[in-house]
């Protein structure tokens, strides 16, 4: 999918939520554990029930990879279901990789042609060459940690280097890496004060903005100190949503949950 196309999503839709599918088996309705495929059926149910109100899912590939080749399987007919029936959905590999050269090839050939992800999130750490393998897809989107929403985040991220912060130097250099113009970046909803500043780096780069809901992140300041023309927000909420209640009608009240976000959204684009 091409960044137009999902700024058109987000206008027609007048949502900019991401739907974050982080599915525990200890959390889910106890009758989805009589079915075959427990995390599927979970995906497929809350897939059904908020497609209308969101323009991006999250798979987040740990909680897949935990449960071994039910898991990966789980992953893959999550992201066919998904690329079947509404290719209008941005799909991001939450997976946080970045490697060598020729590994983080392997990485972007298993997020980008194996499972057709439109985008998969990486860790910067590694410089230049773990990076551009994913941008060579150049009808991808890779997704670059810039200042995540965890406490950890002041460990090295937030760090002065040559005078600068760390996640800064991260925010500039990446942008002179062949085919930087597909780069997102990660900023957690927890940081919103430090928009603005990330705003004068990367004017109109698209933010996945992790950390509303359970991590405590308010979306109004959010969109106050991020927002772009384009709006160049994805929100994701994960355990706000997709745990809203753990019996029959999970599917339901995970809609409510992200009908409420959505509101939200258009109030704000409409304001
Ligand atoms: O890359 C991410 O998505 C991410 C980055 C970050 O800084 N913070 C963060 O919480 N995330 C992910 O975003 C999701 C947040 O989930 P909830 O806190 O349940 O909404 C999880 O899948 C995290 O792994």
């Amino acid at each position: 999918m091409t960044t137009q196309q999902l700024i058109d999503q987000i206008k027609k839709k007048k949502s900019f939520l991401c739907v974050g599918l982080d599915v525990d088996l200890n959390k889910i309705p106890q009758h989805l554990l009589q079915t075959e495929d427990p995390i599927f059926e979970f995906n497929k149910a809350i897939i059904d029930a908020t497609h209308h109100l969101c323009v991006a899912y999250k798979p987040n590939i740990a909680f897949f990879e935990a449960y071994g080749l039910k898991g990966w399987q789980a992953l893959e007919k999550t992201i066919n279901y998904l690329n079947k029936n509404h290719p209008e959905i941005f799909t991001i590999a939450d997976a946080k990789r970045g490697d060598i050269g020729n590994t983080s090839t392997m990485y972007a050939k298993a997020f980008f042609e194996d499972l057709a992800f439109d985008s998969v999130t990486i860790a910067p750490y590694m410089g230049k060459d773990s990076v551009e393998p994913f941008l060579a897809f150049k009808e991808k989107h890779t997704i670059l940690l810039a200042l995540t929403s965890n406490l950890g985040a002041f460990d090295f991220q937030t760090k002065l280097v040559d005078g600068k912060e760390l996640y800064k130097q991260v925010l500039e250099t990446s942008k002179t890496y062949a085919n930087s113009e597909n780069l997102m970046y990660v900023v957690g909803a927890t940081k919103a004060e430090y928009l603005s500043e990330i705003r004068q780096i990367i004017p109109n780069s698209f933010l996945l903005v992790p950390g509303v809901g359970a991590q405590g992140g308010n979306l109004q300041d959010v969109c106050k100190y991020g927002m772009t023309k384009d709006v160049g927000l994805l929100i994701n909420s994960s355990r706000g949503i997709i745990y809203a209640s753990n019996q029959e009608d999970f599917a339901q009240a995970a809609a409510q949950k992200a009908e409420v976000l959505q509101k939200e959204m258009q109030a704000i684009l409409e304001s």
